[in-house]
């Protein structure tokens, strides 16, 4: 009966708090030990699946396997526990069994913690040598050399279009393979160590400049714009000159110790950069994978259009499609297409024989597993 019952037995003392906190905590304390044994033992496994892909040459980095593996404990996961801490957690354990294998080398177009390291990062976790480089011609150089395993490259930015540097290196090097993408949120902020309405000068690297016009107009209008090569850069000359500020990801904030002022400050909410992952394969099919093809057309009326109904007629769904000039022939295009489907997929192979016969050169870039956006 409620009223009646002994309100002393149930009121929490401090001494009852600190018990019930101590029992909690060995439940945790038996829990994690359980996690590791279990982690060390998923490792083991990875390591044996090193030993059966063998020669020492063979790739680690399977993105299509990758992705089943989060399929799978995603679509196992019960909760309390939300989908992006369990990605997050699964994306570093996967990190280290993979380097247990064979630590991958990785190149991208730096300094840290510019947003092709932050993506390269979300896809390749913590565990794998970091290739900081100058250029995005330079990532290509390294993959063709074999310097490196894997490289990051921008392919696209949904303000600001097609990433041009990218598009030209795979004019130049058509052998490089796209076997991985990475959709990631841009988020731009404010850094500085003064107040806002101080700034008189802001700096960052075009693009991030542009992604956040309107904004940075509106809030600091007072203050100049400034190009410089990367974010980091702007972040790291806020640190030496008084009265500035940048625009660049959180990361770089905490890295130099400037104060995030505003968050979030790009002009469209849905700011996305599309990476590519190069090497030398392809990824194998999922059954939700895209393909990259990069072809040339005969310079005649409706030399586009015939390809583009090969696409329509096998009901194949593009996804992409970009011009780019030819450097060699004046008045030529190159098309870069992405479409639904993996080239292993008869419906797709199809298709490209069939776009094939209607193109001077054809490329397949490379199959891959459709990503999903990072936030
Ligand atoms: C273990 C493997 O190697 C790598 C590591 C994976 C993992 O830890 O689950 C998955 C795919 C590969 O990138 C494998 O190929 O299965």
């Amino acid at each position: 009966m409620a009223g009646s019952s002994d309100d002393s037995a149930t009121t929490p003392t401090p001494e009852s708090v600190a018990a019930s906190l101590k029992a909690i905590r060995n439940q945790i304390d038996a829990v994690d030990r359980q996690l590791v044994e279990l982690m060390n033992q998923r490792a083991s496994l990875a390591t044996q699946i090193g030993k059966c892909k063998n020669d020492g040459n063979s790739e680690i980095f399977h993105p299509n396997r990758e992705a089943e593996v989060f399929q799978n404990v995603l679509s196992h996961n019960p909760g309390p526990l939300d989908e992006v801490t369990v990605r997050a957690i699964f994306r570093e354990v996967i990190s280290g069994c993979r380097a247990l294998q064979r630590m991958p080398r990785v190149a991208f177009l730096g300094p840290e913690h510019s947003y092709s390291h932050i993506a390269t990062l979300t896809r390749f976790g913590e565990t794998v040598e970091f290739v900081e480089v100058g250029s995005i011609s330079a990532v290509f150089e390294e993959v063709l050399k074999k310097r490196v395993d894997y490289g990051v490259v921008p392919l696209e930015n949904s303000t600001d279009g097609r990433i041009v540097d990218s598009l030209d290196m795979f004019v130049r090097i058509p052998q490089i393979k796209i076997c991985d993408e990475i959709r990631m949120r841009i988020h731009h902020n404010l850094l500085a160590n003064c107040e806002q309405s101080e700034i008189r000068r802001i700096y960052s690297k075009p693009q991030a400049l542009s992604q956040c016009r309107n904004w940075l107009s509106k809030n600091v209008p007072n203050a100049s714009l400034h190009e410089v090569t990367s974010t980091t850069a702007a972040a790291r000359l806020v640190q030496s000159e008084p009265y500035t500020a940048a625009v660049a990801s959180r990361q770089a904030g905490v890295k130099y110790g400037i104060q995030i002022l505003c968050a979030n400050i790009e002009d469209s909410s849905n700011n996305e950069t599309r990476f590519a992952v190069i090497g030398s394969h392809h990824a194998r099919r999922t059954g939700r994978d895209k393909t990259a093809l990069m072809f040339t057309t005969p310079h005649n009326p409706g030399a586009l259009a015939d390809v583009l109904m090969v696409f329509k007629q096998n009901a194949v769904n593009i996804t992409w499609i970009e011009s780019f000039p030819s450097r060699e022939t004046k008045g030529e295009y190159i098309f870069f297409v992405d479409f639904e489907g993996h080239l292993d997929d008869e419906k797709v192979a199809h298709t490209v024989r069939e776009v094939g016969t209607h193109c001077q050169r054809i490329f397949v870039l490379g199959s891959f597993p459709l990503a999903r956006v990072e936030d």
